[in-house]
């Protein structure tokens, strides 16, 4: 037993673990941070960065393709393997030497094993030797252990090596045929990445493509799937999965069989908590740990749960914002200051449910900040809907012939301030942060008018989109 205290021990060094920790140190106190795998976390490795590398090439490609002078240009085809090879650049080759360097230069100080709560505030680290070394919390712990891939429980499944979003984020080589099962953010991005790198992909959604977003967005994302020769069934439902010699087969409800050489699941995630001594402190092991404001665990004064473990919002963005709050707000308890935990307050994560910005970078992208018209619906709001053609601002006409996209945008009408906005088109990602910034401000409608789109460029779509709201 070695016995080790500091004020504040982190448990899971991804994006958010770092953020928070870097949040503590900066604010005088110090912390350590328990990584079982790479530091760097699931975004690094297997999921933000090496699945974006997998997507860039072939967007630029389509998007000169679609430039008439810049097209003639082009006279060859994705090299697939220089694909791959990028995005091992991305990926840091699975090393973490770098960002285990910057945690040095920042103070942190690193224990490397599987971490686990054993008592109030203390913390058991078991290293790959089996060692186990005792960590002691002044002040907090925060869990920061982010999600894995959920697998259903369809019969022959697991013995025929499904592949989540690790093996395809990380894959050596491209399947000449890939099917997916689920139709959301990882399924629309992965069918997107593997169909431009050669594959023949069938996606398999229950529930339609994108359901969680605008219609539009999941309509428009089929129908440009469906165009680069991708099988988009929608409402197909497996029931059972073989793999016979080489080949998968995939059953569906009505008996018919598809066939591919991977099978990717993309159905959610669950929380990394099975093996984190939840039971210590009264929770489950394998729940989602449900927070308050300030990201503190509820009914445990020293315990704060942050990022994906905690189920608010399953994106790195997000989840480095409430990074900032709770190292914030841990500073701020430890020297006895006031907290801030109102709306809006420097200890609160208030965007989480009013403003999450999102790029699915499918194609056509899908960026989106706020409420859907349903969701703005449900939630009590009477809302108007304004729908804008992006094709026919003169900035998208220029960025590509042909351009097509769609936007919306969504007002709350008693406070006359926009709540939701959607835009879907190619190259809409950089778009978002203004739609973002308009509703976290809670700028009025009637203001909006002075924020006037430089001529002529994509972002024209905010004037028209004001026209068509109309002005008193
Ligand atoms: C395919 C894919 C693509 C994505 N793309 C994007 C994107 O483009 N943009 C975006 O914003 N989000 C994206 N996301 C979501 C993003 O990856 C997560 O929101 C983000 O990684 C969450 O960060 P985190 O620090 O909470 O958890 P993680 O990144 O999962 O890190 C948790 C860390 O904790 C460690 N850990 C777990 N348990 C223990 C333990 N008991 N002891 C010690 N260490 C432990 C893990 O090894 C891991 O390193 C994507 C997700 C997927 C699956
Ligand atoms: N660009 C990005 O921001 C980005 C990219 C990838 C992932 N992510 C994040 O990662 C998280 C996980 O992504 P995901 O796609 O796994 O989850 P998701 O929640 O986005 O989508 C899962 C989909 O699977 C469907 N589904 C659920 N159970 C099913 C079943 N048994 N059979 C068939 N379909 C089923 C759901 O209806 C849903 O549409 C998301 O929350 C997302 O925010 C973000």
């Amino acid at each position: 037993m070695n016995p080790m205290s500091y004020d504040v021990i982190v448990i899971g060094a991804g994006p958010v673990g770092e953020n928070v920790a870097d949040r503590v140190v900066r604010g005088g106190l110090t912390a350590a941070i328990v990584e079982r795998e790479l530091v760097g976390g699931e975004c690094s490795y297997w999921a933000c960065m090496p699945t974006k590398a997998l997507l860039r090439s072939a967007a630029a490609l389509r998007a000169v393709r679609n430039l008439p002078g810049a097209s003639q240009a082009v006279t060859g085809d994705l090299d697939p393997a220089a694909v791959l090879r990028r995005r091992d650049d991305f990926a840091s080759h699975w090393k973490d030497d770098g960002q285990a360097a910057w945690l040095a230069s920042a103070g942190i100080t690193l224990h490397r094993g599987h971490g686990r709560i054993t008592a109030d505030r203390v913390v058991e680290v078991t290293g790959a030797d089996e060692t186990v070394t005792t960590l002691t919390a002044r002040h907090a712990v925060v869990v920061a252990t982010g999600t894995a891939a959920l697998l259903p429980d369809l019969p022959g499944l697991r013995e025929a090596a499904p592949w989540t979003s690790r093996e395809a984020a990380a894959a050596a080589t491209v399947p000449a045929r890939l099917a997916i099962i689920g139709g959301g953010v990882v399924a629309g991005e992965m069918a997107t990445a593997f169909s431009g790198l050669g594959s023949a992909v069938t996606v398999l959604a229950r529930d339609g493509i994108l359901p969680a977003a605008e219609p539009f967005a999941g309509e428009r994302v089929t129908a440009a799937l469906r165009e680069a020769g991708v099988s988009v069934r929608l409402g197909a439902e497996v029931t059972a999965v073989r793999r016979d010699g080489g080949a998968v087969r995939l059953t569906l409800t009505d008996g018919e069989v598809v066939e591919a050489d991977e099978v990717l699941v993309a159905i959610g995630r669950v929380p990394n908590t099975a093996d984190l001594g939840l039971e210590t402190v009264g929770r489950t092991p394998g729940d989602w740990l449900e927070v308050d404001e300030t990201l503190r665990v509820r009914g445990v004064d020293w315990l704060y749960a942050a990022g994906d473990v905690n189920r608010r919002v399953l994106l790195t963005h997000q989840g480095k914002y409430q990074a900032r709050a709770v190292g914030d707000v841990i500073v701020a308890r430890a020297g006895g200051a006031e907290v801030e935990d109102g709306p809006w307050g420097k200890h609160a994560a208030t965007a989480d449910e009013r403003a999450v910005p999102q790029v699915v970078f499918t194609e056509p992208e899908v960026a989106s900040v706020g409420l859907t018209a349903a969701a703005a619906e449900r939630a009590g709001l009477t809302v108007r809907v304004v729908d804008y053609d992006l094709g026919a601002v003169a900035g998208a006409k220029l960025h590509a012939d042909g351009y097509q996209g769609h936007a919306r945008m969504v007002v709350d009408e008693q406070r006359r301030v926009i709540v939701g906005v959607t835009f879907v088109g190619p190259d809409v990602a950089e778009l978002l942060h203004a739609a973002t910034v308009a509703i976290v401000g809670e700028v009025p409608i009637d203001r909006l008018w002075h924020a006037v789109p430089a001529y002529p460029t994509v972002s024209e779509v905010w004037l028209r989109l004001l026209e068509a709201y109309g002005r008193p």
